[in-house]
């Protein structure tokens, strides 16, 4: 029976990093806060630099906070460290396997270290890599498996302890889209057959939406926005509405053209693209399209959606998910 108190829980978490020579520590994390029950995925969503590795450190036990506390399976993340090291699984960015061992070779390694007996462990890493569908490459060297084998390994080698929570640092980054569609099923199951809770961080939209029970956008270090993807979304009133334009829109012309109509809130450009919210997606429709014949300004297409992440996104932050990725992506180079 899933237990009613809450198996991941962070309370005003906060974490500063030294950054650099006479310039202010950075704040990672700031107040970060959340709570869920047992065998609930939980989306950490947010661009690059939103503090989600930060806040996935602190509930592993590999950093620690300057503030704030955090329980993970019950156990304190500080003062109960060896409890919530046994009870979790992480799977980190970037693969902790061993390239020229097998994939026996590492589970049944990882198994040892656990503390199980040989035998256990060679049980064990039988059970994953059928459970995985590796069987057949188990007795390959990992350097030899595709980026998705080797991703779905590395979640095998999260699970050799059976643990209550699992932790996913950005699973399906630098997936071809199969791969990603065939660990988007196997998370699917893990939470749902198994009653494994997850804690997931991704910076894809798609994702979040489709693995998510519950999600926490992560803005700036902190919790901006929590719910169920769906409950996120309903909050939204309105329609979205998508312009493709021929061309760019660099002077800002046709945001301002398309701004004036009535029933249109703020205008996000990226590109050639232009998304806006609107009241209706009925009436609005037809006046974008008049207004942009009338200036003789081409486009390619004009769709209307319900809210997606990205609106609920653009709502709690006030910027769009890709801007803030690429506004991430240009501190990072800068500091580079
Ligand atoms: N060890 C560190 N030393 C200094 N600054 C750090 C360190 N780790 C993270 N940061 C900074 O803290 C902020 C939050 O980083 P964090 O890695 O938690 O974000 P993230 O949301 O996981 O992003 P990403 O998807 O890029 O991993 C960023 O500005 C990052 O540059």
């Amino acid at each position: 029976m899933p237990s009613t108190s809450h198996t991941l829980e962070a309370s005003d978490l906060v974490k500063t990093y030294p950054d650099g020579r006479k310039k202010p520590p950075l704040r990672a994390l700031d107040g970060l806060t959340f709570a869920v029950p047992e065998g609930v995925v939980l989306g950490l969503l947010g661009p690059n630099g939103a503090g989600k590795s930060t806040t996935v450190k602190i509930l592993t036990t590999l950093s620690r906070a300057d503030s704030g506390t955090a329980r993970v399976a019950g156990f304190d993340v500080v003062r109960q460290q060896n409890d919530v090291r046994l009870a979790i699984g992480y799977v980190p960015q970037k693969s902790s396997s061993d390239p020229m061992a097998t994939g026996v070779e590492n589970l049944v390694l990882s198994g040892r270290i656990y503390g199980l007996s040989r035998q256990e462990a060679v049980r064990r890493s039988a059970e994953l890599l059928e459970r995985f569908d590796l069987t057949e490459a188990g007795g390959r060297q990992v350097r030899t498996y595709s980026g998705g084998m080797q991703r779905k390994l590395d979640v095998a080698l999260g699970l050799v302890h059976r643990p209550r929570v699992l932790f996913l640092d950005e699973p399906t980054t630098g997936l071809d889209p199969e791969a990603r569609a065939d660990l988007w099923n196997e998370v699917e199951r893990l939470s749902g057959n198994e009653g494994l809770t997850v804690l997931l961080t991704t910076h894809y939209l798609e994702e979040a939406d489709r693995l998510a029970d519950q999600l926490a956008i992560v803005d700036h270090g902190q919790v901006v926005a929590e719910g169920t993807p769906e409950s996120l979304k309903a909050e939204l009133r309105g329609d979205s509405v998508q312009v493709e334009l021929v061309d760019a829109d660099v002077d800002g012309n046709v945001r301002r053209l398309l701004g004036h109509l009535p029933g249109i809130g703020e205008i996000v450009v990226d590109g050639n693209t232009l998304r806006a919210r609107v009241d209706r997606g009925a009436t609005a429709v037809p006046a974008v399209l008049g207004a942009l014949e009338e200036k003789a300004i081409p486009v390619t297409a004009v769709t209307v959606s319900r809210p997606s992440l990205d609106d609920v996104y653009l709502q709690y932050t006030g910027r769009s998910f890709r801007a803030a990725e690429n506004t991430a992506g240009q501190v990072e180079g800068r500091a580079a």
